[in-house]
């Protein structure tokens, strides 16, 4: 980053020196620059920098000298940034180039960090004295990036026109296809005519998309959860897997995904690179960022539902779901509007959670630890499924053994029921649904929220808004988990199971059918929603795949 201090002395000193030379930085600057494989340097030849006024070519301890990683540089070309070196077309107005550029000047543009998590895209100009020299610095800097074998050189990139704002268009072609043809990048650019253009396509061109080194996505969490369908049912049919059947051990996808931000909550992109700016998401995108990711499969007895990343809700985010679509074209503000009626309706919910825990050794949920870039939890892998045990107080939980895993189970009337597979981190709730989920742990963490009072409720969720602990409840419990089940009380089990994965396992024993009688009442029923999507089933089963996709991002960095 530029203007940033060193601290890496030593693995400097191991970095070879590719090019150095005396140039002008602008018109006027005189400065030292200098290449290595790592980083491009420079410092004002008359300024007394922090490492002292060394001479020409030394740059050992250089603190205060701003730096520049290679692998945060989005390209370089010749000229100033903004004219290119060629002369004005016949007829052309020479009058609108306010300034003539310099003859041999080269630009880097290079990635700059800014507030909360914000990168922006930087130009810095250098000028040589012959034409010569500037051949040499382009190629220099051109063959240090061509080494840099994670970037994607091109790109399926599908923009969903209806998402968010409707800005979904001209966000893409203002803020990141100039970036993407900047760093060399091709993109074939496809608008959405209709809801699953996008999944469709990815599922009949499965076969044909070896030409791509990722798929790109304008819009929401919506049309993410489109390219991820499409990415992993193709997959699993490309390598014979059946998704249908809730065991099935599913192949991780090849290409990465992007997500540039052009929906209404955007939580997938804002908890793998802690902002919803779509310039931070194109830079991602360019430098090759590569963050795995858990996913979920859903299904409802022996027939698949969904793949989820974000957030499985019953209950109340259900409600808020069903109550917002009708309300589509409010944009954003449908879900404020829905939550608001649905908070007020305080409905409550019965029925039976089961669920497998995650092992011990896996951080429990509610400790304030983040996921992070690098994090170090997430690069431990998913660890295997035998799972440790660990019995709950609460005397209505029931500890439940059987042969497939160690399944507990929780009974009673629930506000909300949710399953987040990450921190569902989103401009709403800068921490997230539960703050301290991982992106790529191979778990997912069950909140349960219990009958409490409205105001009790409006307390929970006040608190996913700032940064007390919206777990900190006596009506709230959370649990981290690997699998999960859930029987509305209506459809309780007939047969209770020894081990409710048997369905799982094609040996189903047990049936679900109504358990009441004539004349009573039938409990009520939420809908799940599964990243925004509406599930057609209540009772559903969900297994976390660790890891079965990437995408071009890094996690959130310290700061
Ligand atoms: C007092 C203020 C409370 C504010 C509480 C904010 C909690 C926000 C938690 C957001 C969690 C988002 C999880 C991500 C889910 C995505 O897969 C999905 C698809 O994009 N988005 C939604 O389902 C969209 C979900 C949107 C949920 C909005 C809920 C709004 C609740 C408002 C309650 C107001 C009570 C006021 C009482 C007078
Ligand atoms: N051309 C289209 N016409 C209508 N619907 C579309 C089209 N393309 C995609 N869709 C659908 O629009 C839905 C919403 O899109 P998107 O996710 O981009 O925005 P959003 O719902 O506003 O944002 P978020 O999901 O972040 O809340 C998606 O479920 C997607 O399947
Ligand atoms: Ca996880």
């Amino acid at each position: 980053m530029e203007g940033e201090g060193g601290g890496e002395g030593e693995e400097e000193a191991e970095d070879a020196v590719v090019l150095s030379s005396r140039l002008l930085r602008g018109r006027r600057q005189q400065v030292d620059v200098r290449l290595t494989r790592r980083v491009l340097t420079w410092k004002d030849v008359n300024k007394t920098t922090k490492c002292g006024n060394v001479g020409f070519g030394h740059f050992s301890g250089t603190a205060a000298c701003p730096r520049i990683q290679v692998c945060e540089i989005v390209a370089v070309q010749d000229g100033d940034g903004t004219h290119p070196i060629t002369e004005p077309a016949e007829g052309e107005a020479v009058a609108k180039q306010h300034k003539k550029p310099h003859p041999h000047a080269f630009t880097v543009c290079y990635v700059r960090r800014s507030a909360q998590h914000r990168w922006l895209s930087r130009d810095v100009t250098f000028c040589c004295g012959h034409q010569s020299l500037q051949r040499q610095w382009i190629t220099a800097v051109q063959q240090n990036l061509a080494l840099l074998s994670n970037r994607p050189r091109s790109l399926l990139v599908f923009i969903n026109p209806h998402g968010g704002r409707q800005l979904a268009v001209w966000i893409y072609d203002r803020k990141v296809a100039p970036l993407f043809a900047r760093a060399g990048i091709s993109a074939d650019v496809i608008i959405t005519e209709r809801a699953n253009h996008a999944r469709d396509h990815l599922r009949e061109q499965r076969g044909n998309l070896d030409k791509y080194d990722g798929v790109v996505c304008v819009g929401g969490d919506g049309m993410f959860s489109e390219v991820l369908h499409g990415l992993v049912s193709g997959t699993q049919a490309n390598h014979g897997v059946d998704q249908d059947r809730p065991d099935a051990r599913l192949v991780p996808c090849s290409l990465r995904i992007g997500i540039i931000p052009a929906g209404s909550t955007d939580c997938v992109c804002y908890s793998t690179t802690g902002t919803n700016d779509p310039v931070t998401s194109a830079l991602h995108i360019i430098l090759g960022d590569s963050q795995p990711m858990d996913v979920c499969s859903v299904h409802s007895d022996a027939a698949f539902l969904r793949y989820s990343v974000s957030l499985l809700g019953y209950g109340f985010y259900g409600d808020v779901l069903a109550n917002s679509e009708r309300n589509r074209w409010m944009g954003p503000l449908r879900y404020d509007l829905a939550g608001v009626r649905t908070f007020l309706s305080h409905q409550y919910y019965e029925g039976s959670v089961w669920f497998v825990p995650a092992p011990e050794t896996q951080r429990l949920p509610g400790v304030r630890e983040q996921c992070v870039a690098r994090c170090h939890v997430c690069q431990q892998g998913s660890c295997s499924e035998k799972m440790e045990l660990k019995h709950l107080s609460d005397d209505e939980d029931k500890f439940i053994k059987g042969s497939g895993g160690e399944w507990r189970v929780v009974q009673g009337k629930f506000l909300a029921i949710n399953m987040a597979t990450m921190s569902c981190a989103c401009p709403r709730s800068p921490q997230g649904l539960s703050p301290s989920a991982h992106l790529a742990d191979g778990t997912a963490d069950l909140i349960l929220v219990r009958g409490c009072s409205r105001f009790g409720f409006f307390r929970h969720l006040l608190r996913h808004t700032n940064a007390d602990d919206q777990f900190d409840h006596s009506f709230v419990e959370v649990h981290r988990v690997r699998r999960f089940r859930f029987q509305p009380k209506n459809q309780q089990l007939c047969v209770a199971p020894e081990d409710p994965s048997g369905a799982e396992k094609g040996t189903k024993t047990h049936t679900f059918s109504p358990i009441c009688r004539a004349g009573e009442e039938v409990p009520a029923q939420s809908t799940w929603t599964c990243d925004g999507e509406m599930l057609p089933h209540a009772a559903i089963q969900v297994r976390v795949q660790g890891k079965l996709i990437r995408l071009f991002a890094r996690g959130i960095e310290h700061q």
